[in-house]
């Protein structure tokens, strides 16, 4: 119980270190930085030993993790699960066939890749990135891994922006969470 609280005060502590930027990377857009949360070991640990104290028991045989901040934790996360890392890659980036999708998300446009020897039918998926906007870029990427019919997917984020409904979009039988909301 107490080592629970602790880690809610933890939890709010690293969520109050991400920076809003008004109008980066255009006009209009409150862009959540999350690097100043990242810059600092306490907040890292705290992020790493809450996602894997959530996802230690699913199974995970590997991450998915979508170019470029969904690299950062998610590699991370896959040491430390003992499952291996894939990447959701941007254009003009993957060396192998590819599938890919292109989709639209909070401030343009873009298309996404995956290797189309990436995953197998015994996996079982955790995509992770950092921020859940209006969902574009999530919903690319689960249409992407639908085309593997693997075992299972679980979705995470580490920010999830609620005002902008991404979840909606998502429209999946999938288990999506967030560490933080706003
Ligand atoms: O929910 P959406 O509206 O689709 O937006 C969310 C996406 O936007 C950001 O990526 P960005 O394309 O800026 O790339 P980056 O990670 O390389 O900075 C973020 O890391 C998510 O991937
Ligand atoms: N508001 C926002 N802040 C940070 N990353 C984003 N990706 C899409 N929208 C974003």
């Amino acid at each position: 119980m107490e080592k629970e609280i602790k880690m809610d005060v933890k939890l709010q502590e690293a969520k109050d270190s991400i920076r809003d930027i008004v109008d980066f990377p255009k006009e209009g857009i409150v862009f959540k930085d999350i690097t100043t949360m990242l810059k600092d070991e306490k907040h890292l640990n705290t992020l790493v030993e809450s996602l894997y104290e959530q996802y230690k028991d699913k199974g995970i045989t590997k991450i998915v993790g979508l170019e470029s901040r969904g690299f950062i934790l998610g590699t991370v996360l896959a040491y430390k699960l003992g499952a291996g890392f894939v990447p959701v890659r941007k254009p003009g980036k993957l060396p192998a066939p590819t599938y890919s999708e292109k989709y639209s998300l909070e401030y343009g446009e873009d298309e996404m890749f995956i290797h189309q020897d990436a995953l197998n039918s015994e996996d079982v998926i955790l995509l992770h990135d950092d921020l859940l906007a209006t969902g574009g870029t999530a919903k690319a990427s689960i249409n992407l891994i639908s085309k593997f019919n693997v075992k299972n997917v679980f979705v995470n984020f580490l920010v999830e922006l609620d005002f902008l409904n991404g979840r909606e979009k998502l429209d999946t039988d999938y288990q999506v969470d967030s560490l933080f909301h706003f």
